[in-house]
């Protein structure tokens, strides 16, 4: 599993474009019949991806790395289908996935296995463990059964509906929140005007992008602020202390994953518009 180290914001004002990318994009996730893993240090979230094609996989990573007998023995895990149908077992209990759709699996979970209903359009599972303490129950929400929050609109391009799956409130859990944010059509910003919350950590998932569309995913310090070029299907880690916004050639959704301090969606800092630079 790769190691992604924590950064300093005075060391990050001297990253060139090829080191922010390898210290906060994740480029290589949906691998067909692979588990694909990122370990990161900020908040030690485990980011991956699992496209069953050919083949079932399990959710296993090697153990010295977590130092535990199973992934879940200390961890918790959400998981998005942004692919073709398919299921999660955890344990002795199946769940069906379809697009957009979310399941929590908490701690003590021993074995969780992901399928395609159909290897032509395959399932392609995303996913973000955090570290837990307590049993919450495994719990699956559909778009219906998410909390909605509708924002932002077409003159300032950036109307979206907010689908908030994991938190208080919603899916129970430790400390990972979760969800997916639709871009209406004709709408690229997100998350402008932007915030920090130096309380909590994010990583964000743009997809269902165009192969050649582009989304420039913005980070660093308010006062000193860089861009990441994002393809379809990648992750940003975005540390505690950096802006995540974006900006695509194209609508996008995207999935964010908090964790951190407390999990109150609403605690954030807003960055005024003329304080950017
Ligand atoms: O702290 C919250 C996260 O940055 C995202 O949920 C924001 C978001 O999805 C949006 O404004 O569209
Ligand atoms: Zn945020």
């Amino acid at each position: 599993m790769e190691n992604r180290y924590v950064s300093h914001p005075n060391d990050v004002k001297k990253f060139d474009t090829t080191r922010l990318r390898e210290e906060f994009l994740i480029e290589s996730l949906f691998t067909p019949d692979q588990l694909v893993t990122v370990y990161s240090h900020v908040d030690r979230y485990i980011v991956g991806s699992a496209v069953p094609v050919s083949q079932d996989i399990k959710l296993e990573v090697d153990l010295k790395q977590i130092g535990a007998d199973f992934f879940l023995e200390r961890r918790e895990v959400g998981i998005i289908n942004v692919g073709g149908a398919g299921s999660v077992t955890a344990d002795s209990e199946s769940f069906e996935l379809g697009v957009n759709e979310c399941l929590y699996i908490g701690l003590g979970v021993k074995d969780v296995v992901f399928k395609s209903s159909d290897s032509a359009s395959p399932a392609k599972f995303y996913l973000v463990s955090t570290p837990a303490h307590k049993a919450y129950p495994t719990k699956k929400a559909g778009q219906g059964e998410a909390i909605k929050a509708h924002l932002g609109s077409i003159d300032s391009s950036n109307e979206r509906t907010i689908n908030k799956y994991i938190l208080p409130g919603g899916i129970e859990s430790c400390q990972l929140v979760m969800g997916i944010t639709e871009l209406e059509p004709g709408n690229m910003w997100n998350t402008m005007p932007c915030h920090t919350h130096n309380r909590r950590s994010e990583v964000y998932l743009y997809f269902n992008m165009p192969e050649d569309a582009a989304v420039f995913h913005f980070m660093g310090e308010p006062q000193e602020t860089r861009h990441l070029v994002v393809r379809n299907e990648q992750a940003v880690i975005s540390p505690s202390w950096s802006i995540h916004s974006g900006v695509g050639t194209n609508n996008y959704t995207f999935c964010w994953a908090m964790a951190g301090e407390n999990q109150v969606f609403d605690d954030m800092d807003a960055v005024a518009m003329k304080d950017l630079k």
